[in-house]
């Protein structure tokens, strides 16, 4: 059993792959193995949460998740603790292997109780799991409802009941800690899924995915990249911001401060508020330029941040030009409402020019001519249908970033949190990304360790000081 930490990289596996391993595995274990490994590693774990716990609420449901309730309950009550039992169903209708470990928890002496207890130490969630098909009602949903009202920790059987396993959408349970089961599921790492799972475990049941493909990664630390002696500022690339239309130049400032921090070797803005040109930016290091004038075909361009809509008119130079180019904001918003900018998109991956795009759910909408709910109901598939339709990078943004590139599984990032809720911080990502474009890293990646670093750097911003996206963008790269 492991903690899953942002310390390597995981692999993802849908339902469907994981119930083709649990058949294989069936097949090939004698009868009830699962289970019993299952209910073993929950009690274990549920130990570990709460050692000095004395009375424990395992809430099952009508399927195998219940089943694994049961079998740790029995464990539990073995090792002393007061094992307080509820079925939301029919133990009669139960599965076989779930029959099985109500079996073994009659033979134990324990039964189950007719309702929840009024108190508890730790309530394990075992409604529902991979099984969960719809949104959670009648005994099932008042037992969810009295496992918020207790207010201790929840440990999650496999996964939050309620909370769809792919795409981490549904109301679910609010755990405490989830203990994976088998495979790791991407749903528990974004839309509600971080909410949801809280601390997540993982237990392989000594089965491996044999030959089985993950549908998706959660992504491990980037690669770090030590500068040599013998280097000098040409050898990190050139970045380009533009955007910053009037009343909005701190955008764009916010992006190349990031693109210097983050190492760049050269960064111009280009404000496309002319009197912004005029102000002093607070890094000298800084070249301000007219868009017009730069060398396109020689810069990595972060083209939105703040651009309003006078960047529609950039972008029919910027999108054929650029050696490498990430698009956010306004920048997306012209690109989703003009079909010329969309086939210009698409055009730069036939010349093998690196294109970012770095979408929230509402621009990735509007990208995909859907809407807001429909992308986050599966944050997987729309980046994965964003990246295909113009053929390019995508990170959308939100709990739990998704970087999906064409014909390989997305990522989805472990790091970051809801201290990244707050105006400028999308821009300092644009501009990260585009300086790791500009050290020539290949946009995935790029999209990929930016993400990562700008959310690990959230996650270690000392708790007083508050997290204003200037101070994260003087520390990008550190
Ligand atoms: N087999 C094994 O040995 C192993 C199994 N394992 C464990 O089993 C879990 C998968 O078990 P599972 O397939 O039985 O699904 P599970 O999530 O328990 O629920 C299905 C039941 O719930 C019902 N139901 C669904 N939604 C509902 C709703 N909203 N409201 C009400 N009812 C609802 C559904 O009814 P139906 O939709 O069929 O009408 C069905 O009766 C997996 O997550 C892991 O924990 C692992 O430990 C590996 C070893
Ligand atoms: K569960």
């Amino acid at each position: 059993m492991h903690q899953v930490a942002p310390d390597r990289s995981w692999p993802l596996f849908d339902v469907a792959a994981t119930r083709r391993i649990e058949q294989a595995a069936q097949a090939a274990l004698p009868p009830f193995t699962l289970m019993q490994r299952a209910g073993l590693a929950t009690a274990r774990l549920a130990l570990a949460i709460a050692p000095h716990a004395r009375r424990i609420w395992i809430a099952c449901g009508p399927g195998n998740n219940g089943g694994d309730g049961l079998e740790a309950a029995t464990h539990l009550a073995a090792w002393g603790k007061e094992a307080v039992v509820t079925l939301a169903g029919d133990p009669a209708a139960l599965p076989a292997d779930a029959k099985r470990a109500w079996e073994r928890l009659r033979q134990a002496g324990l039964d189950l109780a007719p309702a929840p207890p009024h108190d508890c130490d730790l309530c394990i969630d075992a409604l529902l799991g991979i099984g969960a098909a719809r949104p959670l009602q009648g005994g099932l949903a008042a037992a969810a409802q009295a496992m918020a009202g207790v207010g201790r920790p929840v440990l999650a059987i496999d996964v939050p009941s309620g909370l769809h396993a792919d795409t981490g959408a549904g109301l679910a349970v609010r755990a405490t800690h989830t203990l994976a089961l088998l495979t790791l599921k991407p749903g528990l790492f974004t839309a509600g899924g971080r909410d949801a799972a809280g601390q997540v475990w993982f237990d392989d049941l000594e089965v491996p995915a044999g030959p089985e493909a993950p549908c998706a990664l959660l992504a491990g630390p980037p690669l770090a990249q030590p500068r040599l002696h013998a280097s000098h500022k040409g050898s990190y690339g050139d970045v380009a911001v533009i955007g910053g239309a009037p009343g909005m130049a701190g955008a764009a400032l916010l992006a190349a401060s990031a693109a210097l921090h983050a190492g760049a070797g050269r960064v111009y803005l280009a404000p496309l508020d002319p009197a912004a040109a005029r102000l002093a930016p607070g890094l000298p290091e800084l070249m301000l330029r007219d868009w017009s004038s730069l060398p396109l075909p020689s810069l990595a361009v972060a083209c939105g941040c703040g651009g309003g809509t006078a960047v529609a008119d950039v972008l029919p130079q910027v999108l054929p030009q650029a050696a490498s180019l990430v698009l956010d904001a306004d920048a997306l918003n012209a690109v989703a409402a003009q079909a010329d900018l969309q086939a210009l998109l698409r055009a730069r991956s036939q010349r093998s020019l690196p294109t970012v795009l770095t979408p929230h759910p509402l621009e990735a909408a509007r990208l995909l001519g859907t809407s807001t709910p429909a992308v986050q109901a599966d944050r997987l598939a729309a980046a994965q249908a964003l990246a295909a339709r113009y053929a390019c990078v995508v990170v959308l943004k939100g709990s739990g970033t998704v970087i999906a590139a064409p014909g390989q599984p997305p990522a989805i990032n472990p790091t970051g949190s809801a201290r990244l809720a707050t105006g400028g911080t999308g821009d300092v990502l644009a501009g990260w990304i585009a300086a790791l474009l500009a050290h020539g890293l290949p946009a995935f990646e790029a999209g990929q360790a930016a993400v990562f670093r700008h959310g690990q750097l959230a996650d270690r911003w000392p708790a007083g000081e508050p997290l204003v996206a200037g101070a994260l963008a003087a520390r990008a790269g550190g």
